[in-house]
């Protein structure tokens, strides 16, 4: 792997997945605060970014292209084109875009660009904040072997990171990209249910978080299928049998699913 210790890194757009990956970035280490260049419509938060961070910042996004040698756009999709624009002027063959607009194919970004911008598309998630992200990294046309381990050196210093084909980039956003999103609704019901059932709240999150966290641990690290993991939990007529029934009455597996396949939908129509 190559180092990006002096690599001058940009981002733009330092909303909740820009601030996200400042964090992540300068605390793994992966480039010097001297080095890191973000910009954003809002002075405010830029300010208490650089307080924060130690960071270069500024209201204009070409401060931040004419900085950089690496760009991560993280604004919304929908307003990336107009955020491209007057862009080209800025861009030359020694910088290397990287997108985080979940649905947008990096074909539209050339287009925007030059047919010949180095593109990478990365789809992270917010646990970027915790050094926890999933992240699928997709080479564009022009992008090298390099830029591709670039990616995924920046992504995963915040967690785990895995090349995929673009065509996948809507599948990984419906998993992971939105999944934590999926999941913090789950604690907060586990924890519901055990202040049903007499538990202090802080004590009843504390346990339902851990209780995730320990579940996608087992899953990772003895690599053994989930069905076999839930059948080490569910001892004969036990307790845990009950449970499962009850989430299974209530259509648990098909509402996941389901939840995976409407954000890979949007996904898709968001990048036509
Ligand atoms: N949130 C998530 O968990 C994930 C998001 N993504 C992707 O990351 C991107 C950002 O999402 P998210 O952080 O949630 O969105 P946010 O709206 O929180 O962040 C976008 C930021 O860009 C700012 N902005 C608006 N216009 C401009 C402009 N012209 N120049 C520079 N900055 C501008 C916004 O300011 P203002 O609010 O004032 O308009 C805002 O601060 C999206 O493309 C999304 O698909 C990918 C993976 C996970
Ligand atoms: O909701 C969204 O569109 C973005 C992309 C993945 C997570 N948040």
């Amino acid at each position: 792997m190559m180092h990006l210790e002096n690599k001058k890194v940009g981002i733009i757009g330092t909303g909740k997945m820009g601030q996200s990956l400042l964090r992540g970035i300068v605390r793994a280490g992966k480039a010097k605060p001297a080095n890191i260049y973000a910009s954003d419509v809002y002075e405010p938060a830029l300010q208490a970014l650089k307080d924060e961070l130690g960071i270069n910042v500024s209201t204009d996004n070409f401060d931040t292209v004419d900085n950089s040698e690496i760009i991560i756009l993280a604004v919304k999709p929908q307003i990336l084109r107009n955020v491209l624009r007057g862009f080209a002027d800025h861009i030359n063959e020694n910088k290397l875009i990287i997108s985080i607009a979940a649905g947008v194919p990096a074909a539209t970004i050339e287009e925007e660009l030059h047919e010949d911008t180095r593109v990478v598309r990365v789809m992270p998630n917010i646990a970027a904040t915790v050094g926890e992200a999933a992240s699928a990294v997709s080479a564009g046309k022009n992008a090298s072997a390099e830029d591709a381990e670039v990616a995924m050196e920046i992504f995963s210093s915040m967690g785990s990171a895995a090349l995929v084909p673009e065509h996948l980039m809507d599948a990984v956003t419906g998993v992971s990209g939105s999944g934590p999103a999926y999941i913090f609704p789950v604690i907060e019901a586990m924890a519901d249910g055990g202040v049903l059932e007499g538990l202090d709240r802080e004590s009843a999150l504390k346990l339902a978080a851990q209780t995730v966290l320990g579940a996608a641990k087992m899953v990772l690290e003895t690599k053994k299928h989930p069905a076999e993991l839930k059948d080490m939990v569910t001892s004969p007529a036990g307790t845990t049998i009950h449970g499962v029934h009850a989430l299974e009455k209530n259509g648990i597996r098909a509402a996941f699913t389901d939840a995976v396949m409407a954000s890979a939908k949007r996904s898709r129509e968001m990048g036509k």
